[in-house]
């Protein structure tokens, strides 16, 4: 058996590939990663870690890799002749990898290959298979559209494992925590006779789905974003403030009561659920940074992210959402210099407290108008800590 596999990064390496190999596949890595796809053509093996006293490896091996940059005709042979495609990339990246997802496809057709697939998109994102299916349709023309609604599926998936930052002299090595999820959307498979082991299908992702974006990922970010206002650097160092972890039981119990009031969790279940999920993130033995947890919050403050959402729902609901209303608060000073959407944003809102300054003291001098803005911002900054 075959997968391509588009982003050789953390989750990448660390959980799609692991599940991969452990069913017998050989992997056609996808990345624009020079380092990492060199080292993967010229080792075809690496090995994972797990952050865990037992300190186990386990190796993965008949691994390739394309750089998609430099040799997309690669990628489309590779998808023309697999058995499966999935993707860890990065949800604002999805756009850009449709194209060639399509002309993959294309070439499926051009050379009669029936044999039906799946694109899986392993995202942390509710819908990110039909988001990537909605760019591969833009690619694609009327008549190749009618080929790919037969022979390929686009199931959504919810992904689960805590894989940080790596610092290793091996660029492939990759240390990820023992627990790891992955669910994928059973009714929307092309190919539902191809099942690997250690996933699990589920005739409707969205309980799950929500269930892991709610409590993991609202969880984490909540401990990044109230850490960083306190002036922690890492997860681990910020959940050990009671203020932090406060925050977080907090924000659990709101999620919580919406989901079990919306998909019927049995409470004593949804408890240990997120009881066991303080235990991952409380882990000493991996080492995560607040800036990646929090990292693009612009995306994170989305419509159908893992505040704004279950807020909205909680109010349908006439459920709690205060402790949820805070951290979204917290958002909105994350400011790490090295993340392009958090300098965005406080950009964004320097802009709008200069517009406040203008318009209440009538000041033409714009040196003087940021000036001000900066110290309003100083002060907006110091009375939410
Ligand atoms: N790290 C984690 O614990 C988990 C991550 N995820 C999701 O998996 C996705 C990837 O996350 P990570 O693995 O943490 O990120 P990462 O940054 O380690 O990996 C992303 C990879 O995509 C590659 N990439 C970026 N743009 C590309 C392009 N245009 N073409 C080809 N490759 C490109 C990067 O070079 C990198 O190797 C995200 O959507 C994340 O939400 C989901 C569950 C767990
Ligand atoms: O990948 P995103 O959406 O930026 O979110 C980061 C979150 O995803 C994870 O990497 C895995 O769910 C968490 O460790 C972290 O909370």
């Amino acid at each position: 058996m075959k997968a391509v596999h588009f982003g050789a990064g953390n989750i990448g390496r660390g959980f799609i590939g692991e599940t991969l190999a452990a069913n017998d596949f050989s992997i056609d890595f996808v990345d624009v990663d020079d380092t990492i796809i060199s080292a993967l053509n010229s080792r075809h093996e690496y090995d994972i870690e797990l952050a865990a006293p037992s300190q186990e490896k386990i190796h993965v091996e008949n691994v390739d890799g394309i750089n998609n940059g430099k040799e997309p005709e690669k990628v489309v042979a590779a998808i023309a002749e697999t058995n499966l495609v999935t993707t860890a990339i990065g949800p604002k990246i999805l756009q850009f990898i449709a194209p060639l997802i399509a002309e993959g496809l294309v070439a499926r057709k051009k050379q009669g290959n029936t044999q039906k697939v799946d694109v899986i998109a392993c995202e942390n994102m509710i819908g990110g298979s039909a988001h990537l299916k909605d760019e591969v349709y833009k690619a694609l023309a009327d008549e190749d559209q009618a080929f790919v609604n037969e022979y390929v599926g686009f199931p959504n998936a919810a992904v689960d494992r805590i894989v940080p930052l790596q610092k290793h002299d091996d660029p492939l090595m990759v240390s990820v925590e023992p627990f790891k999820e992955w669910v994928v959307d059973e009714s929307q498979m092309a190919n539902p006779d191809l099942k690997l082991e250690g996933v699990s299908y589920a005739p409707n992702l969205e309980p799950y789905i929500e269930r892991k974006l709610f409590s993991v990922n609202t969880g984490h970010a909540t401990v990044a974003y109230t850490g960083k206002t306190l002036g922690y650097d890492t997860i681990g160092d910020a959940i050990k403030d009671e203020r932090v972890l406060n925050q977080l039981k907090g924000v659990l119990k709101e999620t919580g009561d919406l989901l079990i009031a919306k998909w019927n969790f049995k409470r004593e279940d949804h408890e240990a659920y997120q009881k066991k999920i303080i235990n991952r993130f409380e882990n000493p033995y991996i080492s995560d940074t607040i800036a990646r947890v929090g990292r693009t919050p612009i995306r994170k403050l989305g419509f159908d992210e893992r505040f704004i959402r279950p807020i909205r729902e909680a109010k349908e609901h006439g459920l709690g959402y205060e402790k949820l209303l805070e951290t979204v608060g917290k958002i909105y000073q994350f400011n790490v210099p090295e993340d392009d959407e958090s300098v965005k944003l406080q950009q964004m809102l320097q802009d709008k407290f200069a517009e406040v300054v203008t318009s209440t003291t009538d000041l033409k001098d714009q040196e003087l108008v940021s000036e001000i803005a900066g110290k309003m911002s100083e002060e907006f900054t110091a009375t939410h800590k």
